[in-house]
């Protein structure tokens, strides 16, 4: 679906699609083991999080090269673009590099070829969001953040993601505080599989200015009456909640529900080469499943823009916001 809007919810390592991993893994000599790319989409059923997450930090063995960070992140643009993706703020998992021996630099740089001609090449203004793995200690989140401090004018904000359960937000207290002081945004994953606590720490605790995911903010009524109130963004993804189990079948997605209660719903891919579709095939596919109507969608993109870290560039939000109010469904 064309509409105009921005991608706020999107891992860059997620966008690894098999074709592009069996290339990569041949240029650098790195053994999967599937023997095409047939056989690596039968692994892609996942029963939660953690068997999706160990397939996902599996198949980063391919990428090891600036060329290698810029083809994966011009691929996800030019994808992006042809589904009317006009804004992205890209995650991604510096930890599941430099584990590797990957350096960050290599990282940032390589990803910062793709989005420096992101505008020019593919229409999309792009910002990237840097990710500490929560199932991994608060004092690696802090070297991370130590060894990011070279990149930081590529960097907008920090985020937490990887395994949720068991990893409350409360854990990254100090290194948000830090990223604050460097004059980082801040977002974190809370509610995808965790509990309504986890989005009240998040908020409390962290001080984030938009929760990714948040589905579970529905088994608490005060919670969401506080996240409409304060205009509090949440960065859904439903085909992810459908491949990971946190709901049955996308008819079963509370997205409708949240729509509306008033709470700042968006709608993105998450980790779209392995859920079944870019963000533009997931408005398509709440259209269907959850009968959203027109305008329930052209709201979903105009909330996606509002939830931006566009305020440097006011314009530049007003111009897009103005695109989705233009839009003419076919
Ligand atoms: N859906 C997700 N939840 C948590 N961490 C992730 N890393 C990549 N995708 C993720
Ligand atoms: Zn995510």
């Amino acid at each position: 679906m064309h509409l105009p809007k921005a991608e706020l919810h999107l891992h860059i390592e997620g966008t690894l699609e098999p074709e592009l991993a069996f290339a990569l893994a041949e240029r650098n000599g790195v053994q999967l083991p599937y023997a095409n790319t047939e056989e690596l989409r039968t692994a892609y059923l996942f029963d939660d999080l953690q068997t999706f997450l160990d397939l996902y930090y599996a198949l980063m063995a391919v990428l090891r090269t600036e060329e290698d960070f810029e083809e994966l992140a011009d691929a996800y643009l030019t994808r992006a673009a042809a589904q009317g993706v006009r804004h992205a703020e890209i995650f991604f998992d510096p930890q599941a590099h430099t584990a590797r021996g990957v350096p960050i630099g290599t990282v940032v740089d390589g990803l910062g070829r793709a989005l420096d001609r992101s505008e020019e090449k593919h229409g999309i203004s792009t910002q990237l969001i840097m990710c500490f793995l929560r199932d991994q200690s608060a004092e690696s989140a802090l070297e991370t953040l130590e060894a990011a401090k070279p990149y930081l004018h590529r960097i907008s904000a920090v985020g937490l993601d990887s395994a949720e359960v068991g990893h409350p937000p409360v854990k990254f207290r100090e290194v948000y505080e830090v990223a604050g002081a460097l004059g980082l945004r801040k977002v974190a994953h809370a509610g995808e599989e965790g509990p309504p606590e986890y989005i009240r720490e998040a908020l409390d605790v962290l001080g984030v200015e938009r929760i990714d995911h948040g589905l579970r903010c529905m088994e608490d009524a005060d919670l969401v009456k506080r996240l409409v109130a304060e205009r509090m963004p949440l960065t859904l993804c439903p085909l992810s909640n459908v491949r990971l189990r946190a709901v049955d079948t996308l008819e079963d997605h509370p997205l409708r529900a949240m729509l509306d209660a008033g709470l700042l719903c968006t709608v993105n891919s998450d980790d779209p080469a392995y859920f079944g579709g870019y963000v533009g095939d997931t408005f398509h596919a709440v259209h269907e499943a959850l009968g959203l109507e027109r305008e329930q969608l052209r709201t979903l993109a105009r909330n996606s823009f509002e939830a931006a870290f566009l305020d440097h560039d006011e314009e530049r939000r007003a111009r897009y916001l103005a695109e989705v109010e233009a839009y003419e469904f076919d």
